[in-house]
């Protein structure tokens, strides 16, 4: 096969440059224009050398693949990655175990006649092959190589039952019956084929290649060898990238190409550059428009004619029209102006003809235009959007843009003003729908409307449509790029939101962060929890909140690691956080945290830390940050954070301190001990200390500690209201010296936790009279999975019913309840003026019961919730249970 006539032919193929259907191949590669596409093995290996479309195709055809399939979207680049194969064969480059390189558009095997045999097929279209070499060719099929161009494109089904394979290469058959032969390996078996099409193609096997188009580096040299001056590159680029970078259409060669070409013509004329895709495509077809020199109604006949195309293709997925069709749609005058909207396959002076938009975005811009222009293009808008439903991705968002008067502006100078009734209904559409989305909570619905509000670009418009009652704090997790800058476009027009709720945003990128950030600096509320910051987001986040107005973040199970916090706690130490949850983070150090405290300008209140690997070394240094005068922190919660009794005495230290603001401190889950509560009750007796809340749940306890506290809980200077010691084996012992402090009048205890502290009857007994004496302050007290049974809890009862008993919650999960407790339960109700909650989970009460409980629960005006779950009930008392929305069963 002569080369050189190959390339040549190749080289010289026919091509218009236009600005919607790009630069013909041939003259991209001829000029040294050509930059590799890369495929979706880039995104995975490493970045410094990614394998490009040529060197994915290449590596598929050494191995024992015989077909390889380049998949992309409209514009990737695939007829040119096909073309520069050629090339590259043909200057003896690549591909050299080829002898035989056959490149055919599908377009022009879809024009081929009826039956043909494959040697006339290869002689007919590659008449540069000697009719000696063909025997020899035909013997040697794993040299010969098929490229196919736009297979999906073929007219016939490439299904080998629907054929009838033929094998003699002499032999005529029908074109499709040669195609479906050669690719399923009955024709020249042994060849191989490189085929390209929009999306995956049936009844074909082989390895498949996905274009990606140019991604940000590639998108860097196209503009840089696009505009020869690098300051207008940079200012393009840099244009693009902001305003359109998001969508995923931006790596599409054939987009890069136009928006070049127009921002080009927009710059030199001086003109702005546009700032949403709907003004992209303005400008489009108004540079297109002048170019024809029409006069207004020939313009707005043209738009709606290719309305009518626009709709046709669209609704009969059709990718391509005939003359006639085109004719029926209203071309007659325009055939000839055509070739510069539209793809052209074949001679416009021929009926074969074939018509197609370039792309499915000019497709529906057309399709909005024409619905503006022409009042009897579509009753209304919801029925237009509803006739293309599924077809469509664009249509609203380019409704949306041309609704607005400085958006359409330039279009309207041309073709006269748009119908203003189409406008109106559109405008009513669009306002009643987005308020009623706005009201649901679907996550991707709100952000479809924030992405028709960012094309729309009126501040006054999102103003009136997002009011305080559309829920704006539902989760936003997972959010795209383009929804992102979407909803940045709402906040900022907003001015602020109250909750930011990004939960469970698996990679929060630093793209994703860097155009969120003014939003997160303008949400009083943040939740990124169960989420995970790349490297990348931690600083943009960091820097908003220094900026914002954020008072509360939460970060808990982000897993963030000391790095990411240390980069993060930069924009802490100046900011208006008051509450940060850092559960789960994996953070070991306190050192930032204690710049942070420090600072002077931290307005940190509640810094939860629960289960980080923290450890006494760390927190003695975070203790030093509450001597601090600086340090306004007063909640401090810590469970599981690897403390021991090591620690207590440093957080003494800060209590007693005088400067300190702690009020509540959850130890839970730490290895305390008694000494460390021996530590920590001197601390209470101090008249500085001002700890109010003191969480000691599971921090292995016993009764040795009983003595301390009591010590403490008998001091004037005492001001704990809040005491758990629960899941500690306390004992009876040590229980009933607490007894004995809590009937100490002026005992300031409200909220007293001692569940599963092996507590007897006897204690239960001191409980009882404590409520009763008259002296006590105790609203809320749990004595669950304490299983002292009816008997021992019927001191609790008789303290309900006594009228000096102040108790608002009574948790008495798992005591080993029975029917027999329920007649006293309900006269303690009945006699209660200030029991709001009744926990009585896991214990033995069966349907006898139900009657007296709902009736109670009925009759009583301040209780307002009964936990019932979890009993020995039958599905008989269901109905009857459900009859009271206050019990829980
Ligand atoms: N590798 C490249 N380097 C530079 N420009 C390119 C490259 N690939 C494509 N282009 C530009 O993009 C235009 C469209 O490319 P091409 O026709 O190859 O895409 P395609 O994927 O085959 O499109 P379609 O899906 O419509 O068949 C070309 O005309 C050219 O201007």
């Amino acid at each position: 096969m002569d080369k050189d006539t190959v390339l040549t032919r190749i080289l010289s193929s026919k091509g218009i440059w236009t600005l919607l259907g790009g630069k013909p191949p041939a003259s991209v590669i001829n000029n040294n224009e050509y930059i590799s596409p890369l495929t979706s093995e880039a995104q995975v290996t490493d970045s410094s050398s990614p394998p490009s479309a040529d060197q994915a195709i290449h590596k598929a055809l050494c191995g024992e693949t015989k077909t390889v399939m380049l998949v992309g979207a409209e514009g990737s680049g695939k007829t040119t990655a096909l073309e520069k194969l050629v090339v590259d064969w043909a200057k003896g480059e690549h591909l050299q175990n080829f002898s035989y390189v056959f490149y055919f558009p599908i377009r022009e095997i879809n024009s081929l006649e009826a039956t043909l045999s494959l040697e006339s097929l290869l002689q007919r279209h590659h008449g540069h092959i000697p009719a000696e070499s063909m025997p020899l060719l035909l013997q040697r099929p794993e040299d010969v190589l098929f490229l196919f161009d736009d297979l999906d494109q073929y007219r016939h089904s490439l299904d080998p039952s629907v054929h009838t394979l033929c094998s003699d290469p002499s032999q005529a058959a029908p074109v499709s019956c040669l195609m479906a032969s050669l690719l399923h390996g009955s024709l020249l078996k042994g060849a191989a084929f490189v085929v390209s099409a929009k999306g995956c193609l049936e009844f074909l096997s082989g390895t498949t290649v996905k274009v990606l188009g140019f991604l940000k580096p590639q998108r860097e040299s196209y503009f840089n060898g696009f505009f020869t001056d690098p300051t207008s590159a940079n200012k393009a680029l840099m244009h693009m990238e902001r305003t359109l970078g998001f969508y995923d259409f931006c790596a599409s060669p054939r987009f890069c190409w136009t928006v070049c070409s127009i921002y080009k013509r927009l710059m030199e004329a001086g003109r702005k550059l546009p700032e949403t895709l709907s003004q992209l495509y303005v400008d489009i077809l108004v540079h297109l428009m002048q170019a024809l020199s029409l006069n207004k109604s020939s313009i707005r006949e043209l738009v709606s004619a290719l309305g009518r195309m626009a709709s046709h293709c669209c609704l009969d997925r059709h990718t391509g029209c005939t003359k006639e069709e085109m004719n029926a749609f209203g071309f007659q005058q325009f055939l000839s102006s055509v070739v510069d909207f539209l793809k052209v396959d074949g001679d416009l002076e021929e009926n074969t003809c074939v018509f197609s938009f370039h792309s499915q975005l000019m497709l529906e811009f057309i399709l909005a235009m024409s619905f503006f222009l022409d009042k009897s293009m579509c009753d209304g808008v919801e029925k237009m959007l509803e006739k293309h439903k599924g077809r469509v991705e664009f249509l609203d968002l380019f409704l949306s843009g041309l609704s607005e008067p400085i958006q359409r502006r330039p279009m309207e100078t041309l073709l006269g003003e748009l119908n203003s009734d189409q406008i109106m209904n559109f405008k009513f559409w669009f306002k009643s729908s987005t308020e009623a989305t706005l009201k649901g909570c679907y996550k991707d619905m709100h952000c479809r409307c924030f992405h028709l509000l960012y094309q729309a670009q009126n501040k006054s418009l999102v103003k009136e449509i997002i009011t305080s009652s559309a829920p704006m704090g539902i989760s936003y997790g997972d959010l795209s790029l383009q929804d992102c800058v979407a909803l940045n476009y709402v906040v900022t027009c907003l001015g602020e939101m109250k909750q930011l709720n990004l939960y469970n945003t698996r990679n929060f990128t630093e793209e994703q962060a860097e155009v969120l950030a003014p939003t997160m600096s303008m949400s009083h509320n943040i939740i990124l929890s169960n989420s995970s910051l790349s490297t990348g987001a931690v600083p943009h986040v960091a820097s908003a909140l220094s900026r914002g107005v954020t008072t509360n973040l939460d970060l808990s199970h982000t897993y963030l690691g000391d790095e990411k916090f240390s980069v993060l706690c930069a924009g802490l130490r100046d900011c208006k956080l008051r509450e940060l949850n850092l559960l789960s983070c994996n953070l070991t150090s306190c050192e930032d945290l204690v710049s942070v405290l420090t600072s002077g300008t931290s307005q940190l209140c509640v810094l939860n830390m629960m289960f980080n690997q923290i450890g006494d070394q760390a927190f003695i240094e975070l203790c030093k940050a509450l001597h601090s005068p600086h340090c306004k922190l007063q909640e401090l919660w810590l469970r599981r954070c690897e403390l021991t009794a090591a620690s207590m005495e440093a957080l003494s230290a800060a209590l007693c301190s005088g400067k300190s603001e702690l009020r509540k401190v959850d130890l839970t889950q730490n290895t305390v001990g008694d000494s460390g509560v021996e530590t920590l009750s001197k601390c209470l007796q101090h008249p500085l200390c001002k700890l109010q809340s003191l969480i000691l749940f599971d921090t292995e306890l016993t009764g040795a500690c009983c003595p301390h506290l009591m010590q403490a809980l008998m001091s004037e200077h005492c001001s704990l209201t809040e005491l758990d010691l629960s899941v500690n084996d306390l004992g009876q012992e040590g229980a009933l010296l607490l007894c004995q402090a809590l009937s100490r009048p002026g005992c300031p205890l409200e909220n007293l936790g001692l569940k599963r502290c092996e507590l007897t009857q006897s204690v239960f007994q001191e409980l009882g009279s404590v409520l009763r004496s008259g002296t006590s302050q105790l609203k809320s007290l749990n004595v669950g999975i304490n299983k002292v049974g009816d008997q021992g809890i019927k001191h609790i009862w008789d303290a309900v019913a006594h009228p000096s008993c102040l108790l608002e919650e009574l948790d008495v999960e798992m005591t080993d309840l029975t029917d027999a407790c329920v007649e006293d339960l309900c006269a303690a109700i009945r006699a209660n003026k200030t029991l709001k909650s009744l926990e009585l989970r896991n214990n033995s009460l069966t349907d006898v019961s139900v009657p007296a409980l709902v009736q109670v629960m009925q009759n009583s005006d301040n209780m307002q919730e009964m936990n019932l779950k979890y009993n020995d009930f039958s599905e008989d008392v269901f109905d009857m249970l459900e009859e009271c929305d206050r019990i829980r069963y």
